[in-house]
């Protein structure tokens, strides 16, 4: 797929205490383009996670979608219909994410065939395929890396083959819900490193979920803050950060901030 612009237009999403509905996620609209980075940052329990898995479709049981629509160069579309094709995830704990009993390459033949693109792809194509977005994250080198089990990887190496398996879709838009937070500091700075050259190298629109403003320094061009639900402030990395409006924002800065004198 080819579009330019991801929109979430309104969306909100609510569970139940009793039969009372609680609101959750609050009409959020978030414009997302190829190219650039938008950072969707917020207070633990903001919303963040559950605004993303709206986007994706994949709403944990409990919470329901009570309205909103998402747009891709205006026109209408099912969560379900993008997941795997114009958007693809990377998420907190790569283990997780990975079938431990399928190899490598298990896991790219999977991602072609929701992608829609198995049928064209035989195994030589595919495995071409893969080596190509193998070498885009560095694990290029080993021969091996198609052959290896989940458990046979580090908790970085998982996380540069599921950032593969992305490009392996070949979808415009990366939605990245804290990539790096089950990372060491190297494995850290690398994926963080690996993600700001591929949205410059192919052209990826990245949502990036995170409540690290030194993640946000490093990659935002935009910045969506969250509270209690809803977007409270958006705006360009840089003014955010010289000149947070929201309480909200001024909170999460002055708590960064606070941190980083402390660790100096
Ligand atoms: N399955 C669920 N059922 C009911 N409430 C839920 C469910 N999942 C999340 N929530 C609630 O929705 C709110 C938003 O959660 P969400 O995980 O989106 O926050 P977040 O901003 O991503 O937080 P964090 O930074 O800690 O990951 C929280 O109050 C949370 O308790």
């Amino acid at each position: 797929m080819s579009a330019g612009t991801l929109r979430i237009e309104g969306l909100s999403i609510q569970t139940w205490r009793g039969r009372e509905p609680v609101p959750l996620v609050r009409d959020v609209t978030l414009d997302l383009h190829r190219g650039e980075v938008l950072a969707l940052v917020g207070a633990s329990g903001s919303g963040k996670s559950l605004a993303c898995a709206g986007l994706l479709g994949v709403l944990p049981p409990g919470t329901k979608a009570a309205g909103g629509r998402i747009l891709l160069d205006g026109a209408e579309v099912r969560p379900a219909a993008l997941r795997g094709r114009a958007v693809a995830s990377v998420l907190q704990a790569p283990r997780t994410a990975f079938n431990p009993l399928r190899t490598i390459r298990d896991h790219a033949g999977e991602t072609l065939a929701v992608a829609g693109i198995s049928g064209r792809a035989g195994r030589g194509a595919m495995t071409e395929a893969l080596r190509e977005v193998l070498d885009a994250v560095g694990l290029g080198e080993d021969p091996g890396v198609p052959d290896l089990y989940p458990f046979q990887m580090s908790g970085g190496m998982l996380q540069r083959a599921m950032i593969a398996l992305a490009l392996l879709s070949r979808a415009p838009f990366l939605v990245a819900d804290e990539p790096t937070t089950d990372l060491d500091l190297v494995a850290q700075a690398g994926i963080l490193d690996l993600l700001a050259r591929l949205v410059r190298t192919h052209d990826l629109g990245l949502l990036i979920v995170t409540h690290d403003f030194g993640v946000v320094a490093r990659l935002a061009d935009r910045v969506a803050v969250m509270e209690d639900g809803r977007i409270v402030e958006t705006g360009e990395a840089a003014r955010l950060f010289a000149a947070p409006a929201h309480p909200a924002t001024q909170a999460l800065l002055a708590a960064h901030r606070a941190l980083h004198e402390v660790m100096a």
